[in-house]
């Protein structure tokens, strides 16, 4: 039940998953290229965009520092863009670091030092930062000054240092890990929803239009409705379709294109993958539906725990597809249907009641 015995490792195949929605190499060097460049452009979260556009339009009036803006969401969904349009509309210039990259307090007193007056600084993964970097970023929000530990033990002493007004822009795809003192110091938090398939559309064709490649409005529905609600998988999807209309076609893409490419690609209707699949039709064909544990799931199919629960499991569950119950993991009617399988007559063992089975 393996859904692929001879590929190269887990790792690997991972990283060549193409639903994927964190960000691969190849991506950022496209993505670049293809990040909408103002509010205007930039596709759906008509409510994010509209509190804003008003935060940054009363700072412009004001002629002050925008206040500070936190983002939440899933991977792809346009944080770092966003964070990009704030600077843009702004005026200033903007510095991206990341929670991660801050791995002491010094790290972050430098990076906050050399701030020029108003600058944007875009801060990603702000849930991962270390915590005495948090600290001395709590007060640096609010008062634009960072004490400098100069020297160790008793004889240690705090010189205070100024800092320029600049506007912190942070990320995360966890709102709720953040520690109420550091959430509270953001003036505004965006929360990022999952786009819709018809801004999805959008995302793609106006992609379509930069990358140069003849697109129609079925094709772009298409690509879209297996783009996982996620502008970054749309792009990387419509770059893949373009591949295969090049090569096998006369490069147009239309919806008949575009279903043969992901095909090729193992991407099905709905956006599930092969480990996707995989999951899906071990927790129906081996355990009726289910209940089962995660354990045994992933052993079915030839996959780490963490594999199946953190990379799988998300998108299955948000397409009511699988759910987590506390007797196991169980699959939806929905689940039957989309892998075009009979359910067994009365439910899965111990599924009845769950859906009404
Ligand atoms: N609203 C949008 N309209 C058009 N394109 C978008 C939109 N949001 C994101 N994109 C595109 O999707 C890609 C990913 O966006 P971005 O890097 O901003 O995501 P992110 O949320 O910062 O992801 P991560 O958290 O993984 O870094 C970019 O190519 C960007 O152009």
């Amino acid at each position: 039940m393996n859904w692929d015995d001879t590929g190269p490792d887990t790792d690997e195949r991972l990283d060549e998953r193409l639903v994927d929605a964190d960000a691969d190499g190849e991506d950022t060097a496209v993505e670049a290229a293809l990040r909408p460049k103002d509010l205007d452009e930039f596709v759906g979260q008509e409510k994010v965009r509209e509190q804003l556009d008003l935060v940054l339009k009363a700072a412009l009036a004001r002629g002050a520092t925008a206040d500070h803006v936190l983002l939440s969401g899933a991977p792809g969904l346009g944080k770092t863009t966003l964070s990009m349009i704030i600077a843009a509309e702004m005026g200033a210039p903007i510095r991206i670091t990341s929670g991660p990259a801050i791995q002491h307090a010094g790290d972050l007193a430098a990076i906050l030092s050399s701030l020029q007056e108003g600058e944007v600084l875009f801060l990603d993964e702000i849930h991962r930062m270390s915590r005495p970097a948090e600290e001395m970023l709590y007060m640096a929000m609010e008062d634009f000054r960072v004490d400098v530990i100069v020297g160790k033990g008793p004889g240690a002493t705090a010189i205070p240092l100024e800092l320029p007004p600049f506007t912190l822009v942070g990320a995360t795809t966890r709102a709720g890990l953040l520690p109420p003192p550091l959430r509270d110091r953001f003036g505004f938090t965006g929360h990022m929803e999952f786009y819709a398939p018809t801004e999805l559309e959008r995302v793609i064709q106006r992609s379509a239009r930069l990358l140069d490649v003849a697109i129609d409005a079925e094709g772009a529905a298409e690509i879209a409705g297996r783009s996982r609600g996620t502008p970054r998988i749309a792009n990387r999807l419509l770059r893949r379709v373009r591949d295969y209309a090049q090569v096998k076609a006369d490069g147009r893409i239309d919806r008949g294109v575009a279903s043969a490419a992901l095909g090729v690609y193992e991407v099905d209707g709905r956006g599930l993958d092969r480990l996707d699949r995989a999951v899906l039709g071990a927790l129906l064909k081996l355990f009726g539906g289910g209940p089962v544990g995660l354990s045994t799931l992933a052993v079915a199919v030839g996959e780490e725990r963490e594999t199946v629960e953190e990379v799988a499991e998300p998108f299955l569950v948000r397409e009511g597809l699988l759910a987590r119950t506390p007797r196991g993991r169980v699959a939806t009617p929905a689940a039957w249907a989309h892998l075009g399988l009979v359910p067994p007559q009365h439910g899965g063992k111990g599924q009845q009641g769950l859906f009404g089975a």
